[in-house]
């Protein structure tokens, strides 16, 4: 189970990710505040929250991209920030506007991910075709990812966040720009990889999805962990998407954009 906890406790050693008392600072701009969090071992969780809330800055510093100002993360009880290498073999990654070698064909690209990651060519050469196989990109092999589109370039760096079976995934923003068949592809390769064993981090906007894909989910605001647990605790009998709105706030009505009414200027 995933517990909002108290600063003072422990890191969990049983979590596939447990952070504890993390935060960011830019500036005078504090992007995540304290953010303490258990991903259990074998659960798909979807991280929301409104735009600007810490999502990325908060899967950053859990990936070991960004260090963190305080706090610490811990991998399968690994210390990400004590000792690297060995909790980012467990961990996959795909950042949020990740920048790929892009003159690379899609091929070439998961061989030089998976070359990287120390696996033998045999091994990557046959990880290759089976992730483009999964991906639908199998007739896009040959092609260069500059040329590709938005959704296959993110099933492309998805790809290759694979290719050396972590234990822990962490995706900031899989689905966006993905079309509704390739979605629901990937929702079955993340069932499958969860079933196996793996665990899952998404940052998403869309409730709907995470409600339908996820086990579990955490809201993020401000910086801060507002409400964290299975989908059925935190949406308590609500849609995922009320509740949020409910935890989150923020909506108004949309008056003040009287001049966008083209149809009054008729005349
Ligand atoms: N490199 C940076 N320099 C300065 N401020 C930053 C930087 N990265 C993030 N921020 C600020 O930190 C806050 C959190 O940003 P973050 O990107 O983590 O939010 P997010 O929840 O991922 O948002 P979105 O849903 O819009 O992608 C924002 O106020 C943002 O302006």
């Amino acid at each position: 189970m995933i517990r909002v906890t108290q600063p003072t406790a422990p890191p969990d050693p049983g979590a596939a990710l447990s952070l504890r008392g993390i935060w960011k600072r830019f500036g005078d701009r504090i992007a995540v505040s304290g953010v303490d969090l258990d991903v259990p071992a074998g659960s798909l969780l979807g991280l929301v929250g409104p735009n600007g809330a810490g999502k990325t800055t908060t899967l950053s510093m859990a990936t070991g991209l960004l260090r963190p100002d305080a706090g610490t993360v811990h991998v399968h009880g690994t210390d990400l920030w004590a000792s690297p290498d060995a909790a980012k073999r467990r961990l996959g990654v795909l950042p949020d506007g990740l920048r790929l070698f892009d003159r690379l064909t899609g091929a070439q690209l998961l061989t030089y991910a998976g070359l990287l990651r120390g696996l033998d060519r045999p091994t990557v050469a046959a990880r290759t075709e089976d992730l483009l196989a999964a991906m639908d990109l199998t007739a896009d092999r040959d092609t260069l990812v500059v040329d590709y589109s938005a959704g296959m370039t993110k099933k492309i760096a998805l790809a290759g966040a694979m290719i050396h079976a972590p234990h822990v995934l962490v995706l900031d923003e899989p689905f966006e720009a993905v079309d509704p068949v390739s979605a629901a592809n990937i929702r079955d390769i993340l069932r499958r990889y969860v079933d196996d064993g793996g665990t899952v981090v998404v940052s998403s906007h869309v409730m709907d999805l995470v409600q339908r894909t996820c086990s579990h989910v955490a809201v993020i605001a401000g910086g801060h962990v507002l409400d964290a647990g299975t989908v059925e605790q935190v949406r308590a009998g609500q849609s995922l998407e009320d509740r949020f709105v409910e935890l989150v706030g923020g909506r108004r009505e949309t008056g003040g954009l009287e001049w966008l009414r083209t149809s009054s200027d008729s005349g």
